[in-house]
């Protein structure tokens, strides 16, 4: 199925990672009002954490936010690395009363596997408000690489990964088909060295609709072919374009597609 996603530009990566914080807010605060309960999906990477930072317009107690992860890297709770720990780091007095949903780490499961398997089942019945996820240069998303077959996984929602090209080696990672099951999808990325994938990423889209707003940020509307196995695999961020998909980021799609 083809797909019709928007497209933000910034002038830079930390703007792009303030307008994510500011979808992240929204997201939280409709959902709280909506049904007194928000999923919201994190994840790591130099901006997956930035918009973290500095979250104005969280309610000052956040009972009833769950926060998960969409992706993990398996090393000990203590570790620098854990996504989870960068995420906590950068809150300061955001997410009091919140429940953070930690995947396993090796002080609590023996392999990523067991991780994988004890998050699938924290998942059952949670629908997403909202998930983050970032793209590496080599147009990865989570913790799903390209040509690894976690990207095609399917009736399986959380998955491990024992060889990431990215350190630590070892991860667990939500599946496409888990992460794509959500009422709005946010891809931030930004920076040249991510260029080249972004230019992969919309290979065969074609621009619909391209409107700057009085804020002075751009808004393309893109449609998205129907991607091939072999597509998903070569970009597995392909898999984060749906119709509730946003991309932020420092370039925009008519500069990529021309
Ligand atoms: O744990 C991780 O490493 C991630 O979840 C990963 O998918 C990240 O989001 C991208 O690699 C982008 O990271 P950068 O923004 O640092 O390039």
């Amino acid at each position: 199925m083809t797909a019709t996603i928007t497209w933000q530009t910034f002038p830079d990566g930390p703007a792009a990672a303030r307008a994510a914080g500011e979808r992240l807010v929204a997201a939280v605060n409709r959902a709280l009002a909506e049904r007194e309960r928000a999923d919201v999906v994190l994840t790591g990477g130099s901006l997956g954490i930035a918009m973290q930072r500095d979250l104005n317009g969280l309610p000052e107690e956040c009972f009833g936010v769950h926060v998960w992860w969409g992706d993990e890297r398996f090393v000990p709770l203590d570790s620098p690395d854990l996504n989870a720990r960068q995420s906590s780091e950068v809150w300061g007095d955001s997410f009091v009363g919140a429940v953070a949903h930690l995947i396993m780490t090796p002080d609590s499961a023996p392999t990523p596997e067991e991780a994988a398997a004890a998050y699938t089942d924290q998942l059952v019945g949670v629908d997403f408000d909202i998930v983050f996820l970032g793209m590496g240069p080599d147009g990865h998303i989570a913790s799903l690489f390209p040509g690894h077959e976690q990207v095609l996984a399917t009736g399986v929602d959380v998955v491990s990964e024992l060889a990431s090209p990215k350190p630590p080696p070892q991860r667990v990672s939500m599946t496409g088909s888990r992460l794509r099951d959500t009422r709005e999808l946010v891809l931030l990325f930004a920076g040249e060295q991510k260029h080249d994938a972004a230019r992969h990423l919309l290979q065969g889209a074609r621009l619909v609709e391209n409107e700057t707003g009085l804020d002075g940020v751009r808004t393309e509307r893109l449609q998205v072919p129907e991607f091939s196995d072999a597509q998903l695999l070569e970009v597995p961020a392909r898999l984060a374009l749906t119709d509730v998909t946003s991309v932020l980021s420092d370039v925009s799609a008519a500069d990529l597609l021309s």
